[in-house]
């Protein structure tokens, strides 16, 4: 693998934005006062930036990034700056397709939605787009249509009926060596399916939606096609996974970021987007979420914490270990090696509201130990730093007091994450000296500091704690090609 600058790593030192969103549509109030006066960028700056930091008339032009995570989609419209102009989130409309949730048509849904958030007047200013997903959430299609041939199996879904063969083909303990791979998704549908093989394709999640926008079917990025078996240190999908007789739909694989084709012709007429509005390569959701944090060093680390906890520490050496749910994704000359636990906000939106979260979280005193010791869990099954499919919850006993049963429950998802990070440092790992934090538990400054008492580590809030941010920083990547 070639040593070089990230090409991000230039963004990841951005001013910090001057605007959150809260849910609805904001508007960065300072963009609204210039945007009488549309000044191109350059007119502070020197001279107009080749690209697409201007557009014709000289005016400024913008970045736009989508997070699909869990529990909804959010998106925020950057400068070249790393400037918030604009921000919004949506929940997902569920859909019921027979027993199963309609996840391909609430997505598709959420993602016009969402375009259609995006200030009118700011549109044609956007130069280029990405998306990033939630990792190994498998979609298999019509190589012609891009219809799914069947539902999505999501991030956390495990399909251990093909594991056996996954492992048979593949070295011991590879990333693919767990149920929950898009691997074992993909073998799993393989051997059930009778009628489509030949006129299938596998795409993930945020490669779904872009392909949406762009219409050019089959096109994936490294670090979403890591779990199908994609080796990002060779650059190539490995012989024994060519060997396959499914290896036919896997996906051609570019860089996150890349730009991949201008948008849609109907797309743009309808939402109003410019002709040279191009569409880039997206990641996953905790990669996004990493780089939205601007960790360059090594030792530096993210945690997400959403519905899900996913480490990400960016380290010298790379650490793949299917055994413990440990695996390594590329960030250009290192490695950000780490995993994700099904424990995290979902166990938490189980058992409280948002609002009761952040009122029982003030009668915490985060530097005495809860004695509860729960492995917190939304169903069966962990993937990391266990990776065992069949692991059941545990939240008892309950204390009479609520913030004593929410503060054993932070602990203890707390410990977890001081696990996992345990693990990556045995397992070779650079070891993490400073922990960021992503997601919606980015908030609660009482988790942080149990946290930092149970990690032995500083941790902060990372200046951007939306994947979106990162996702628009891929946007903003693209566009310089
Ligand atoms: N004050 C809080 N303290 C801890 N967790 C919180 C708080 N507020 C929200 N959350 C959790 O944040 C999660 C949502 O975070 P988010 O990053 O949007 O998740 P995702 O992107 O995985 O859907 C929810 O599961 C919720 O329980
Ligand atoms: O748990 C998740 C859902 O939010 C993450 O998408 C995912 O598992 C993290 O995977 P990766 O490390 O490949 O980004």
């Amino acid at each position: 693998m070639q040593a070089s600058i990230h090409p991000l790593t230039c963004y990841l030192s951005l001013n910090p934005p001057t605007h959150k969103g809260n849910g609805s549509l904001t508007v960065n109030k300072a963009f609204r006062r210039t945007r009488k006066i549309h000044r191109p960028i350059s007119s502070s700056m020197g001279i107009p930036e080749k690209g697409r930091h201007v557009n014709s008339d000289g005016i400024e032009r913008f970045y736009l990034g989508l997070d699909f995570g869990t529990s909804g989609a959010r998106y925020a419209l950057i400068d070249k700056q790393g400037q918030i102009h604009a921000e919004a989130k949506r929940e997902y409309p569920l859909y019921l397709n027979g027993e199963s949730v309609d996840w391909g048509r609430s997505w598709k849904e959420t993602l016009f939605s969402l375009l259609e958030d995006v200030p009118i007047y700011l549109r044609p200013l956007v130069a280029s787009i990405s998306i990033d997903g939630t990792s190994a959430t498998t979609m298999i299609v019509n190589s012609s249509t891009g219809e799914p041939l069947c539902r999505p199996l999501l991030y956390n879904e495990s399909c251990p009926d093909a594991l056996p063969a996954v492992k048979s083909i593949a070295p011991p303990n590879h990333t693919v060596c767990t149920g929950s791979s898009t691997l074992c998704k993909l073998v799993s549908w393989w051997n059930s399916d009778s009628e489509n093989k030949d006129s299938a394709a596998l795409l993930h999640q945020a490669d779904w939606l872009l392909w949406l926008l762009h219409g050019k079917l089959g096109i994936s990025d490294y670090n979403n096609a890591l779990k199908v078996g994609f080796d990002p240190e060779t650059d190539a999908y490995p012989p024994w996974l060519l060997a396959q007789p499914y290896s036919s739909v896997l996906p051609s694989i570019v860089a996150p970021g890349s730009a991949i084709a201008n948008v849609k012709e109907d797309v743009r007429q309808n939402l109003g987007f410019s002709e040279d509005c191009v569409v880039c390569a997206g990641t996953t959701d905790s990669i996004a979420a990493f780089l939205a944090a601007r960790a360059t060093e090594p030792g530096k680390a993210v945690t997400s914490l959403g519905s899900t906890l996913a480490i990400k520490l960016l380290s010298k050496s790379r650490v793949d270990d299917a055994r413990f749910g440990v695996y390594s994704h590329r960030l250009d000359d290192k490695w950000l090696v780490g995993g994700a636990s099904n424990t995290g906000g979902a166990v938490l939106r189980q058992l409280f509201t948002d609002v009761q979260l952040q009122k029982l979280s003030e009668q915490i005193n985060p530097s005495l130990p809860s004695s509860l010791d729960y492995y917190p869990l939304p169903a069966i099954g962990e993937r990391f730093p266990v990776a065992d499919p069949n692991m059941n919850p545990r939240l008892h006993p309950r204390p009479d007091s609520d913030s004593d049963y929410l503060h054993g429950i932070l602990e203890s998802i707390a410990r977890i994450e001081a696990k996992g990070y345990g693990l990556l440092k045995e397992l070779g790992a650079t070891e993490a000296d400073e922990v960021f934090t992503a997601g919606g538990g980015a908030k609660n400054d009482k988790w942080t500091k149990i946290r930092e008492r149970v990690l032995g580590l500083p941790v902060s809030s990372a200046a951007q704690t939306e994947a979106a941010y990162g996702a628009a920083l891929l946007a903003l990547k693209g566009a310089r090609q």
